[in-house]
C-alpha cells in the first residue's frame, strides 16, 4: 500500500481590510502550490469582479438552498451579506493530496475548526488598528457607514486571535507571504503527519 499524504487545509483569516485578499494574490503570483477555494456570496460584484473567478455570486434564495443541501463547509453573515465555502471542492482537493487555502472571516474560520480540527489556522493581523482603518479607507470600496461597521467588526475579530495556531503580521505583503509559506512548510514536516510514511517501509526494497 502506498502512503498518500492528504492535503493540508489552510485557513487564512483576520479582520476586513487587513490584507487577506492582497496576501493571497501575492502567494498566488509566487506560484505557491496552494489551491484557492472560491466562495459563494450574496454581495453584489464590485467593479472588475467576475462570477466564478472572484466569487460565485448568488441570490439569497440560492444561498439558502445551498445551506439546506449541506453544500457549504461553513458560512457566515458579514456586514449584511452571506459568504460560504463550497464543501465539494475542498474535500476533493484535499483527497487529491493538494493543500487548500480558504480566505474567510473569523466566524467561518471557527466553524471550519470544529469540522477540520487538523487544519492550519493562521490569523493575519494588522500592525495596529489605525493602519487597518487606513487600509479600508484607502481601498475606497466602502461608504463611510460601512467603514464604521467594518471597524466595529474588526475590533471584536481581533479578540478571536487566540483560537488560531499562528499569527502573521501583515506589515509588508512579501514578508507576510514568507511567514505563511514557512508555516505551511513546517506543518508538512510535522511528525504526526509523516510518521505513516516511514513506518510502512515503502520503498525500502526489503532492507
Ligand atoms: N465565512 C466566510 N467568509 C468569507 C468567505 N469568502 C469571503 N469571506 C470573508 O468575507 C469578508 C468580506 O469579503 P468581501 O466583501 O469580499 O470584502 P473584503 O475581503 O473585505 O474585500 C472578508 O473577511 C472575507 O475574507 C467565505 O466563504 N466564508
Ligand atoms: N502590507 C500592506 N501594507 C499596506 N497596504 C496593504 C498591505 N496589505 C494590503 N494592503 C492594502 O489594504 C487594503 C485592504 O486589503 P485587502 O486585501 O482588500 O484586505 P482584506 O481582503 O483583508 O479585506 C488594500 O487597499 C490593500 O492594497
Amino acid at each position: 500500500m502506498s502512503f498518500k499524504e492528504k492535503g493540508l487545509l489552510v485557513v487564512l483569516s483576520g479582520p476586513s481590510g487587513v490584507g487577506k485578499g492582497t496576501v493571497c494574490k501575492a502567494l498566488r503570483n509566487r506560484g505557491s502550490s496552494l489551491q484557492y477555494s472560491i466562495s459563494v456570496t450574496t454581495r453584489k460584484p464590485r467593479e472588475g469582479e467576475i462570477d466564478g473567478v472572484h466569487y460565485f455570486f448568488r441570490t439569497r434564495d440560492q444561498f439558502q438552498q445551498m445551506i439546506e443541501n449541506e453544500q457549504l463547509l461553513e458560512w457566515a453573515e458579514y456586514v449584511g451579506n452571506f459568504y460560504g465555502t463550497p464543501i465539494d471542492y475542498v474535500r476533493k482537493t484535499l483527497d487529491d493530496g493538494k493543500d487548500v487555502i480558504l480566505e474567510i472571516e473569523v466566524q467561518g474560520a471557527l466553524q471550519v475548526k470544529h469540522r477540520f480540527p487538523d487544519g492550519l489556522f493562521i490569523f493575519l493581523a494588522p500592525p495596529n488598528l489605525n493602519e487597518l482603518k487606513k487600509r479600508i479607507v484607502g481601498r475606497g470600496t466602502e461608504t463611510a457607514e460601512l467603514i464604521e461597521s467594518r471597524m466595529n467588526v474588526a475590533r471584536s475579530e481581533m479578540e478571536l486571535m487566540q483560537n488560531y495556531n499562528y499569527v502573521v503580521e501583515n506589515d509588508q505583503v512579501e514578508k507576510a507571504c514568507d511567514r505563511i509559506e514557512a508555516i505551511v512548510l513546517a506543518e508538512h514536516c510535522r511528525v504526526d503527519r509523516l510518521i505513516g510514511k516511514y513506518q510502512n517501509n515503502e520503498g525500502a526494497d526489503g532492507l
